[in-house]
């Protein structure tokens, strides 16, 4: 039997929702990271974006491409806002404490490879302070070793 995806591994799209919603909650109580979460524009659906985004990275249904967007518009929607170091490192550290609120599984390896991708993509995010991003790069796609295909980043 082939080892299941980390989306199923996670307990599938209502898992992303919880980590989603609780990395949501985390990012709003965050004294730096609460500003870009702020603004009267937001997104009414951030959330059950977000979850859909990762659910797709790691091995879930299309829905983002689908229905959202494509990973070069993901990029640019954070490009050219200088140096965010301090954010993504504040948002990493989010992103592993959502993962017990929302009641993950606990398996290391699993856990390990979630905190391993939010560094990659965090990188990624950081990679473009100024604000042109190449067009049609491709949904990153992570699984238990790592990057299996996508954006090089
Ligand atoms: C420095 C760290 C980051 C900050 C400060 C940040 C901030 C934001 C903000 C302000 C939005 C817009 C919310 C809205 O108006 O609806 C957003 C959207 C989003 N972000 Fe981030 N983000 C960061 C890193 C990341 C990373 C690393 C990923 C992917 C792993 C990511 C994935 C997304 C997605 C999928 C959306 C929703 C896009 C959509 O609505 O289609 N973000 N982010």
């Amino acid at each position: 039997m082939s080892r299941p995806t980390l989306f199923e591994f996670a307990g599938g799209e209502r898992a992303f929702l919880r980590l989603a919603t609780a990395h949501h909650a985390r990012c709003l109580a965050d004294p730096e990271l609460n500003h870009p979460f702020s603004h009267e524009d937001q997104h009414p659906q951030h959330v059950e974006r977000l979850a859909a985004y990762w659910a797709e990275v790691m091995g879930g249904p299309p829905r983002y491409s689908a229905e959202c967007g494509d990973h070069s518009a993901m990029l640019t929607m954070h490009a050219g806002n200088g140096d965010m170091s301090d954010l993504g490192r504040r948002f990493v550290d989010c992103f592993i404490k959502a993962a017990d609120d929302a009641d993950l599984p606990n398996d290391p390896e699993f856990r390990t490879a979630l905190e391993n991708y939010m560094r990659w993509a965090v990188a990624e995010v950081l990679s473009y302070p100024d604000p042109t991003v190449p067009k049609d790069l491709t949904m990153p796609r992570w699984d238990w070793k790592g990057l299996v295909s996508g954006t090089a980043g």
